[in-house]
């Protein structure tokens, strides 16, 4: 449970909640605007520390950012350090590790080649396009080898075309470090394109309305997989359970009953 503010301007964002991300999962987080899916994934990356309850990794409970997790936002232009180059952002990431000098210059070179960024090491931020900028944002996530990586809605600022290369360069990362993701996004369409599992949020205060399997074969591809049937099944049942949870009237069909789950207090990642 999560509450901001103190005395008479207390408002609970969270309710008890629970949901658990098991190792090398790709869960996404989707719920109306404003519910509080940025205040969850705050608690849960261990920036803030949660009213009550607890966050655990590997089932020990942790406060603080955890060594076996990064972090990648929205905001690219203010995450990025504009005075620095491409690879002196990455080597950011790296500082307090105690790797050797090779160790850090392999591992620039293969987050950056990992993000389709091999080639520009020496540019800055303010010479790349915001989907390069982005790109940077992920190889410097990448670089620190995490277990878990938390993106908080990453792709909302680029436009449509570079949002679908992002998501697929994700889907090819995750898959090549083999990382556990859990990904807060407003778009439906990218929670079914991308995850294992859709946590569907409500509001006023958050709890977790629906937990979905998105059983769609992988590899995925943007053109076919979207035109699938089952894909479309998926986000016209997620976009109804948002619907509800906006309180709007169900005008295009039922929830589906199996999609309720029961809420409870704890939230539980578990690594690769
Ligand atoms: N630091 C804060 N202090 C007080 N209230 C906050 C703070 N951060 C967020 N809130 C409030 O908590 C609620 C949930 O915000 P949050 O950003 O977590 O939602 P969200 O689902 O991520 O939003 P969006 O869909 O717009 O990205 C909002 O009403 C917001 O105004």
């Amino acid at each position: 449970m999560h509450e901001y503010g103190a005395g008479d301007t207390t408002r609970r964002v969270l309710e008890n909640l629970s949901f658990t991300v098991g190792a090398g999962e790709f869960v996404s987080i989707v719920g109306p605007s404003g519910c509080g899916k940025s205040t969850l994934l705050r608690c849960i990356s261990g920036l803030m520390e949660p009213t009550s309850g607890s966050v655990a990794l590997d089932g020990a409970r942790y406060s603080g950012v955890p060594r076996e997790l990064a972090l990648v936002f929205q905001d690219y232009s203010r995450s990025l350090f504009p005075w620095l180059t491409v690879a002196g952002n990455v080597r950011f990431a790296l500082n307090g590790l105690k790797l050797s000098k090779a160790e850090v210059n392999a591992r620039i070179d293969e987050s950056l080649h990992a993000v389709g960024l091999g080639d520009i090491p020496a540019q800055y931020p303010w010479q790349l396009s915001g989907g390069m900028q982005q790109r940077v944002a992920i190889a410097r996530a990448l670089a620190y080898r995490p277990k878990i990586l938390l993106l908080d809605e990453p792709f909302a600022s680029v436009d449509a075309q570079t949002r679908a290369e992002l998501e697929d360069l994700l889907l090819d990362v995750w898959a090549k470090f083999g990382m556990t993701i859990l990904f807060v996004t407003h778009d439906i369409d990218e929670s079914v394109y991308q995850s294992d599992r859709v946590v569907v949020l409500g509001s006023s205060p958050t709890r977790v309305i629906a937990d979905v399997e998105i059983p769609i074969p992988r590899p995925r591809h943007q053109i076919r997989t979207r035109e699938l049937p089952e894909f479309i099944e998926l986000r016209s049942r997620l976009a109804r359970l948002i619907r509800a949870a906006k309180g709007a009237p169900p005008d295009f069909g039922p929830t589906t009953p199996a999609d309720s789950v029961e809420p409870t207090a704890v939230a539980t990642i578990q690594t690769p």
